[in-house]
């Protein structure tokens, strides 16, 4: 054991077996979360999986469906949802779903959530993700955007008028796992040309192709990207997906990926210290002065006096951390740190500045 304080000690909520999954199921209008929702409920995958669909539409209130699907059969009940802006009202229409939900426990184990499509799935994530009432009964375990090869390339590059990063980008930028779909609609050279501009936003998500959402569940359920049971590979991703935008026609747009690898151990004040600054301050700027505005951060982090490595999250402004696997003897000791978020690119001068990036070395895609 570590000789930590209790807030390091890691919460094991991936092996609190009574805890249920949650994947957030986020995409651009019309890019097929439905039809993957309706697939994962009548394919045989050995779960009972409990779908919410949060399509708010107009008026007052809305009917919703919620199927539990059991070997096959639907169980099919009616959850009524309060009508609002799913951004800053999915809190209690959500929470509430997932309540009811709950009382159902044991009837299902694994839940699905449909966004609409134009949410931002930042605040969605954070309330699975860092709710405590809720957090005792599920954990978020990772998020999947639906992207529309077809239409992608026209959403990510819009303008938003205030200049604010467009939903694109943003559900991009968020994804754990990106599920290209409606392969059938483009070439293989517009697949090509997209899946570069998606790794230019993201280059740590999953890309995986499909047409009519035709997708082995497994690609999506239990991929636990909140690294609770130890992201020991992170590590591996500095060398292994060194994948490059260079040489590629890539558009105008400023929310992209670096990894930074920092050899050797940091102290855990060092950190705490530039996550507030970068996520709560907001005052670290890159080398053409504008602003970091993080929306996704991963980091999996060797720190001084700990044989344990932490695994750093971060959403938008919330971040949380949790020691996970011990070092081996033999492992050299670094530190690796995925930056996805707005104006991210040349960030190393800014990042030197701060004790635990002296040593720092820096990959930007
Ligand atoms: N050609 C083609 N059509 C598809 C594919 N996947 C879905 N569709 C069709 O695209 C339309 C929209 O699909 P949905 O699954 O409803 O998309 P959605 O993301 O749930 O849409 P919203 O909830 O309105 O945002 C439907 O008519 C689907 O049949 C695909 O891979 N290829
Ligand atoms: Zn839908």
């Amino acid at each position: 054991m570590s000789e930590e304080s209790d807030d390091d000690m890691p919460e094991l909520v991936a092996a609190d077996v009574s805890k249920v999954p949650v994947t957030v199921i986020t995409g651009f209008l019309g890019a097929g979360k439905t039809t993957l929702l309706n697939y994962i409920l009548t394919e045989q995958h050995g779960k009972k999986i409990a779908v919410i669909l949060n399509e708010f539409g107009e008026g007052d209130s809305i009917e919703k469906s919620m199927s539990v699907g059991e070997e096959g059969e639907l169980f099919e009940e009616w959850l009524e949802l309060r009508n609002g802006c799913l951004c800053c009202s999915v809190k209690d229409n959500g929470v509430k779903a997932i309540e009811n939900l709950m009382q159902k426990k044991g009837k299902f184990d694994y839940i699905l959530l449909e966004t609409t499509g134009l949410a931002d799935p930042g605040p969605i994530a954070s309330i699975f993700w860092l709710d405590e009432e809720l957090c005792s009964d599920v954990y978020l375990d990772g998020i999947v955007v639906m992207v529309d090869a077809k239409f992608c390339e026209r959403h990510i590059d819009e303008k938003k008028e205030d200049g604010s990063v467009n939903e694109c980008q943003k559900q991009i930028a968020l994804g754990d796992v990106i599920i290209l779909n409606k392969t059938d609609l483009v070439s293989a050279e517009q697949l090509s040309k997209l899946k570069d501009l998606i790794r230019s936003v993201n280059n740590f998500a999953k890309i995986v192709e499909t047409s009519h959402s035709n997708i082995n569940p497994e690609s999506i359920l239990d991929i636990n990207a909140y690294g609770l049971s130890g992201d020991t590979k992170m590590e591996d991703i500095f060398t292994q997906r060194g994948y490059s935008t260079e040489d590629k026609h890539i558009i105008d747009q400023s929310v992209g990926t670096i990894t930074v690898q920092i050899p050797g151990s940091i102290s855990k004040c060092a950190l705490d210290d530039f996550l507030q600054t970068l996520l709560w301050e907001k005052t670290i700027k890159n080398s053409t002065g504008n602003i970091i505005e993080i929306l996704r951060l991963k980091g999996s982090m060797c720190i001084e006096g700990s044989d344990r490595r932490l695994v750093v999250q971060a959403v938008e402004e919330l971040y949380d951390s949790h020691t996970t696997t011990v070092w081996e003897d033999d492992q050299p000791r670094s530190s690796t740190v995925v930056f996805i978020g707005e104006h991210c690119h040349r960030i190393l001068g800014s990042l030197k500045k701060f004790d635990m990036f002296k040593l720092a070395a820096v990959r930007v895609v």
